[in-house]
């Protein structure tokens, strides 16, 4: 099975221009309002408009009205939503009857200690996504607790070309999801990108 790779944060047509050639699984929208990724519907949408059909993109929200990301995903700008914040499993059901069980999601867990594994366990979600404490801040959590999670999972936080070999090695993840790490002065960085993504792809290739 090869890793799954998501691209997050993608803000410009230069970004999604070099995703499209890395063809990455996924790429992220932040529609979170306070981050210094956000991006508005009508950004995303054009954005969105210029992606490979074959790279899903996920919607980053945190705390958000699960009306407003059911719309999102109605107009076809997301294909998947990533819940970022407090989000509880009200919430998650709420996204899932909205889009008629067609909207994937992605929940994040906050890894600070042996709770949060737990946590991660009990997720009604799609998919995991196993993170530091905030999200988007470049900061990886203590792999150690990730060990102890049994179902398959996305590893975020603090990833780079610098890191991902050795996170890979050690835990071997079903996907992994990188922002900070791919960046240079606030930017995406193609050259960052694309090594991080052949070092994906090299590990896949030798295991
Ligand atoms: O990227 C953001 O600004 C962001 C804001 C709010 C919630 C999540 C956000 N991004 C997600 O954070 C993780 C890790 O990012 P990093 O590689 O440590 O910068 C990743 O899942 C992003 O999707």
């Amino acid at each position: 099975m090869s890793t799954h790779i998501k691209l997050c944060g993608m803000m410009r047509p230069e970004d999604i221009e070099t995703a499209n050639g890395l063809k990455p699984d996924f790429i992220g929208f932040v529609f979170a309002k306070k981050s210094k990724r956000s991006v508005t519907p009508d950004q995303a949408a054009a954005l969105k408009a210029a992606l490979d059909r074959h790279i899903k993109a996920v919607g980053v929200f945190v705390d958000e009205d699960p009306a407003v990301i059911a719309k999102l995903f109605a107009d076809g700008v997301i294909d998947a939503a990533q819940l970022h914040g407090g989000e509880t499993d009200d919430v998650v059901a709420q996204v899932k009857a909205l889009t008629g069980g067609k909207c994937p999601v992605i929940q994040a867990v906050a890894m600070r200690g042996a709770g949060d594994i737990a946590r991660a366990a009990a997720s009604p979600a799609d998919h995991i996504l196993l993170d530091a404490k905030g999200g988007g801040t470049g900061h990886p959590f203590n792999w150690d607790l990730a060990k102890a999670v049994s179902r398959p999972y996305l590893l975020a936080g603090g990833l780079s070309p610098d890191n991902i070999a050795e996170a890979l090695e050690t835990l071997h993840p079903w996907g992994v999801d990188v922002s900070s790490g791919i960046e240079t002065d606030g930017r995406k960085d193609g050259e960052k990108m694309r090594h991080f993504v052949e070092q994906v792809r090299r590990f896949d290739a030798n295991i």
